[in-house]
């Protein structure tokens, strides 16, 4: 939107007599419907529009401080975003709750029955992509000019529900009622090619400039919804694409013959593209469609990111001090090579100053240690979709090794191993080679993983270009996952702390320190959280029909399933307490219910499995009296955003418990210690950061660290050994074995008990007796209801650093090199 010469008739008024009015005339016109006989979408879809219209107003202006500023842009490229619902967060950022309120009350009806219209839009499988909506929001509260870009899958992360234990997917038909936070923008649609061949451009004869003659073309057809800063006027955008067939697609004379499925192949093919959300977390899917996706998301952002450069700027030379690029992960890095096509092929820009213009304009950031999730595509599937880009990718290959070569004269394995081009029976292209090589500056998530990945996977470029090296540790938007999920603890802590202010300067929380020795505050403290739990019990019993007992320690293992994550080892532990309180069923047993909430990817068999053992033991524990007084195992089906808002703000103890040296980052962990949970986990990831800050003494720490872990890989690690030296384990492991969970059936869970036994990968059996023995430590310490309290309190109070405000402060002053631009109210 560039400058606004002809402003609206009418403006959205401040008041709730003018939100009141502006409801019914919305209702009117848009849904051309009244109170009277309005249906729920009805009733959702106008609220939504009436506060997106507040929204609109600040947008405006924002696009036109922009346009007047013509700032430098950051460009977040990811093709995964999990934004949550969008009515509580433009009340919040509209501040107009404070009239839908008493106006619904008024015309009967109930905010909470408009909000099951409420969809959230599941664009994502887990961290990574709700690591970018977080990202998304600091950059538009700090005034940022910022566009996050994606795309937008008909159909997002599947939904989860459990059919005799085992998960079944659904699909996730987010847009059945319409979105009404988008607006279209079909004047921006771009064309994407695939397939087809490369010739020499005549334009250029014997230079790097050719032609691509794409072999199939699809439309691009973009969407925003706007993105609020909080407590400013700030409105940033994030624009997602939908592959749409090109006009002429409908075969109409095969229709005509009656082939009715062949008449409409082109369009089905071409929709396929942003058809699905890939389900798979931390694991490469590596289908040709995958690729096609992430292509045709950067293809048509860069396109739009250069029409919008250039309505400013004219030539090349300020393209990279106008715009950066961070790619999320290596899913976009074909950008690099989208811009130096777009460059050199359509631009004609020299290779020199494009390939200066391209590692000058991206920035990458890597979310992995796991080598399986490193992605590398085969060389002939590149060559076949992509002929241009693979070209492309040998060129840059080629200059790269001689830089190689340069600095190692003689080395002949350096050039190999540092190589984009896997070589081997089947050679591949190493994506996060590209990345690093396209980008200026390279970031992991959290400080260990930033210095594995400079020890280990990234080792050589760390050693060429330690410049180039940073670590940013990811941080959470407190506005999400504090203020709307936790409203009863933000109360409380703006009166401690005396204003919201807090909310945008989340470090402020520290002062909180004080207050956790005043018995007052701390009786305070805890009645927020039963109240928390209290609601969390009566959600459980309608989500699984499992009764919780709000005062027992509640143990929440909230991710998706993943080995390395290990719902394993905590599953071990539950059969550990299952078993003593059996041994001996009249002792005192500290009271707990462990939440378990995650999905694993439809192919990962093991994860699905573990999941139905998961559910075959909640289902045992649960019904059996002795074991029930003490221990409830529940496991609400499809976690998602909306349900982690509901359920950390009710969790007590915060499982973090992957193998160290695994989990890069981990941000249910930042969210959990934020909302007052105390964490019991490993070395790892974010996990080291958070005890570094909330104190040794506010953290349950356990368990190998990094250089532990690698040091017994190398020296030959037996999981067996650890059964037959621990009694508890080895019972633990039995009980399953025996059948227990499957009504006698042995051979049920025998697939987890040979996996535990012969390859425990991440060595959840070498981890356990120090984890159980941690888990006896935590009960004598929930004991202590007022130490509990005290440490709970510190675990908020000294969480500050987690908020993505001070995350995204680090990527503007170390990696963007971006200042706000104020808009005036
Ligand atoms: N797939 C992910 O969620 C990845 O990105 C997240 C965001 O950086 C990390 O917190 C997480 O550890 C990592 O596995």
């Amino acid at each position: 939107m560039t400058e606004a010469r002809h402003r609206p008739r009418r403006t959205v008024g401040d008041s709730l007599e003018d939100f009141e009015r502006d409801l019914i005339s919305n209702l009117y016109y848009q849904r051309g419907t009244t109170i009277e006989s309005a249906s729920g979408p009805d009733g959702y879809h106008t609220l939504a529009v009436t506060v997106r219209d507040r929204l609109v107003d600040r947008y405006a202006r924002t696009a036109a401080a922009h346009y007047a500023a013509n700032p430098r842009f950051v460009y977040y490229l990811s093709a995964e975003y999990l934004l949550g619902r969008q009515l509580r967060q433009n009340l919040l950022y509209t501040d107009t709750e404070r009239w839908v309120r008493p106006i619904a009350e008024d015309l009967g009806v109930s905010l909470e029955a408009l909000e099951v219209y409420d969809v959230e839009p599941g664009l994502g499988n887990g961290g990574l992509g709700r690591l970018a909506a977080c990202l998304l929001d600091s950059l538009a509260t700090l005034d940022i000019p910022a566009v996050g870009y994606g795309i937008r899958y008909e159909f997002g992360i599947f939904k989860q529900t459990f059919r005799d234990g085992r998960q079944v997917e659904r699909p996730d038909d987010w847009t059945f009622y319409g979105n009404p936070w988008e607006f279209p923008a079909p004047d921006d649609r771009q064309l994407v090619g695939f397939y087809g061949a490369t010739q020499p451009d005549p334009r250029d004869p014997g230079g790097l400039r050719r032609v691509w003659v794409p072999g199939e073309t699809v439309r691009g057809e973009p969407r925003h919804m706007l993105v609020p800063g909080y407590g400013t006027q700030t409105v940033n955008i994030i624009r997602l694409w939908q592959a749409r067939a090109s006009r002429e697609s409908f075969d109409l004379a095969r229709f005509g013959v009656g082939q009715y499925v062949e008449a409409v192949d082109d369009i089905v093919r071409a929709e396929n593209i942003s058809k699905v959300l890939y389900p798979d977390d931390s694991t490469e899917p590596g289908r040709e469609l995958r690729l096609k996706q992430q292509y045709f998301l950067v293809a048509c952002s860069l396109r739009d990111i250069i029409r919008r450069y250039r309505l400013r700027n004219s030539g090349w030379e300020h393209f990279a001090d106008k715009v950066v690029i961070q790619l999320n992960d290596t899913h976009p890095v074909m950008a690099v090579t989208e811009l130096m096509r777009l460059l050199v092929d359509e631009h004609g820009v020299g290779w020199d100053e494009a390939w200066d213009i391209t590692r000058r304009t991206f920035n990458y950031t890597c979310h992995t240690l796991l080598p399986e999730a490193l992605e590398t595509w085969p060389v002939r599937l590149l060559e076949r979709l992509l002929p241009r880009h693979m070209e492309i990718i040998y060129a840059i290959n080629h200059f790269f090794l001689e830089e190689v070569r340069a600095a190692y004269p003689g080395d002949t394995d350096m050039p190999r191993r540092m190589s984009i081009i896997q070589e081997g029976d089947e050679r591949r292209v190493r994506m996060a080679h590209l990345a690093v090589i396209g980008s200026t500056a390279v970031n992991g998530v959290a400080e260990l993983q930033t210095k594995l990945l400079a020890e280990t996977t990234l080792h050589d470029f760390a050693v060429l270009w330690p410049e180039r090296f940073h670590n940013v540790t990811n941080g959470v938007t407190p506005r999400r996952f504090l203020r709307m999920a936790n409203p009863r603890l933000s109360e409380l802590i703006t009166g401690a702390l005396g204003d919201e202010g807090w909310l945008t300067d989340l470090e402020r929380l520290h002062g909180l320190g004080t207050h956790a020795d005043d018995p007052d505050f701390r009786a305070a403290w805890r009645a927020v959280k039963r109240q928390n739990k209290g609601d969390l019990a009566a959600a459980v019993e309608r989500a699984t029909g499992v009764l919780i007992d709000p005062d027992a320690l509640a143990d929440v293992m909230i991710k998706r399933f993943h080995e390395y994550k290990r719902q394993q080892l905590k599953l071990l532990h539950v059969i550990t307490m299952m078993n003593r309180i059996r041994a001996d069923p009249q002792a005192t047993y500290v009271p707990r219910t462990v939440l378990f909430g995650g999905k694993a990817a439809p192919g990962y068999l093991a994860m699905k499995q573990l999941i139905e053992l998961v559910n075959a033991v909640a289902g045992v524990v649960n019904t059996d009296p002795v074991l029930a007084r003490h221990l409830r195992v529940v496991f609400p089906p499809d976690y998602n955003v909306t349900k982690a808002q509901f359920v950390i703000p009710a969790a007590d103890l915060s499982e973090q418990i992957s193998l160290a040296g695994k989990e890069a980052s981990g941000t249910g962990n930042m969210k959990l210690a934020l909302n007052g949970a105390l964490t019991i986990g490993t070395l790892d990831g974010a996990n080291i950061e958070i005890r570094d800050r909330v104190g040794a003494d506010n953290f349950f720490l356990f368990g190998m660290d990094a250089q532990a872990a690698a040091d017994l890989r190398r020296s030959g690690y037996s999981p067996r050994a650890y059964y037959e030296a621990d009694f508890e384990l080895r019972l633990a492991v039995d009980t399953i074995a025996s059948g227990a969970f499957a009504k006698g059936d042995r051979d049920a869970f025998a697939p987890v008990v040979d996996a535990m036994l012969h390859r425990d990968e991440y060595m959840a059996l070498a981890d356990y007796r120090a984890y159980v023995d941690c888990q006896d430590t935590v009960e004598q310490a929930w004991l202590d209801t007022e130490r509990w309290t005290r440490m709970s309190i510190l675990n908020t109070a000294r969480c500050g650093f987690f908020s993505s405000d001070r995350t995204v402060r680090e990527y503007c002053e170390r990696i963007w090199k971006v200042d706000p631009v104020r808009v005036n109210p």
